[in-house]
C-alpha cells in the first residue's frame, strides 16, 4: 500500500525537567513539519529521562487524559501530521508500575494506535544497571496502524532484539522504533539490528533516539537512523538534538521485493 512520504525521526538529549523536554519536542516537530515530514516521531521517554524511578511514577498520566496527552494530541491537529510520541510512561492496572507507551497521535489529534513495550531491558554492564522488569508493566500486544501512505508497525529500544515481534506484524511498509540505546550496546549492535529487522523484513525503518549526555548523568548512543529496504541508510544524526528526514519510496520498495523476493518466499 505504500505511497511516497516523508518522514522524520527526531534526536533528542532530555533532560529532568518534563515542561523543558515537551517544549523542545514540540520545538522539533515543528520544525519537521516545515520541512514537509507527515510521519514524525520522537524518541523514547522524551518527556524525561532520569534514572529515578519515582520521578517516572510522578509523571505517568492515565491513558486517555493529561497535560502531556493533550499538548501531543494538539501539536498533530495544528501541524496536520501524523506523531509517534516515542514513549511516555502512564499508570498501569499495577498500582507499582507504569508502562511504557507509544501513542500515536493522528491528523485530527486522536489517538490512532497505543503499543506497551513488551521486552523489558534488564541489564548489567559495568557501571551500566537497568531493571526496566522491576517497575514496567510489560506490554502483550504487537501494534501496528495504517497511514494514508504506509502502514506502520511500533517497536520501543530494546524490542529491537526480538525478530519475532517484527515478523509477526501484517506486511508494514515502515517500522517505527523510538529508542534510548545505552553506550556499550549501542556501540555494537545498534546499527547492525536496525539495518538486520529493515532487510529482513523488506521495509523502512525509522528510529529516533536519545543521544548524548544527560542532566541525570545518563549517556545515550544516539545515531538516529533511517534505513531503507534494502538496508541502506538514508540519513542518521550521531549525537545531539536535531531531525533525520528521509523520503518512503514505493518505486524502491517494491524494487527491492521484486528483485530479492524473500518476503514471498517465506515458509509460513
Ligand atoms: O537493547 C539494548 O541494548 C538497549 C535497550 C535499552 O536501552 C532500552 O530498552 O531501554
Amino acid at each position: 500500500m505504500l505511497a511516497d512520504v516523508k518522514v522524520s525521526a527526531i534526536q533528542m538529549v532530555s533532560g529532568e525537567d518534563p515542561e523543558q523536554n515537551l517544549a523542545r519536542a514540540e520545538y522539533w516537530v515543528t520544525e519537521a513539519a516545515s520541512q514537509g515530514a507527515q510521519i514524525i516521531a520522537l524518541p523514547e521517554y522524551f518527556p524525561m529521562l532520569n534514572r529515578d524511578e519515582r520521578a517516572k511514577f510522578a509523571l505517568a498520566e492515565h491513558f486517555g487524559s493529561g497535560m502531556m496527552q493533550d499538548r501531543l494530541a494538539q501539536l498533530a491537529q495544528k501541524l496536520g501530521i501524523w506523531l509517534v510520541a516515542g514513549s511516555l510512561p502512564l499508570k498501569g492496572k499495577q498500582a507499582d508500575k507504569v508502562t511504557n507507551t507509544s501513542l500515536v497521535f493522528d491528523p485530527s489529534g486522536a489517538v490512532a494506535a497505543r503499543y506497551d513495550k513488551i521486552h523489558l531491558f534488564d541489564f548489567q554492564k559495568g557501571d551500566e544497571c537497568y531493571q526496566e522488569s522491576a517497575s514496567i508493566e510489560a506490554g502483550q500486544q504487537p501494534v501496528c496502524f495504517d497511514t494514508p501512505w504506509a502502514r506502520v508497525g511500533l517497536g520501543i529500544c530494546y524490542d529491537l532484539r526480538f525478530p519475532e515481534l517484527f515478523r509477526g506484524l501484517d506486511d508494514v511498509d515502515l517500522l517505527v522504533i523510538p529508542a534510548a540505546f545505552t553506550v556499550p550496546t549501542g556501540r555494537s549492535h545498534w546499527e547492525l539490528l536496525l539495518r538486520a529487522r529493515a532487510v529482513e523484513n523488506q521495509c523502512y525503518l525509522m528510529a529516533p533516539a536519545q543521544g548524548g549526555q544527560h542532566d541525570s548523568g545518563r549517556v545515550t548512543w544516539g545515531h538516529s537512523m533511517i534505513v531503507d529496504p534494502w538496508g541502506e541508510i538514508l540519513g542518521q544524526q550521531d549525537l545531539g538534538e536535531g531531525i533525520v528526514t528521509g523520503t518512503l519510496s514505493k518505486q524502491r520498495f517494491d524494487e527491492v521485493r521484486r528483485q530479492l523476493p524473500a518476503w514471498l518466499h517465506r515458509r509460513l
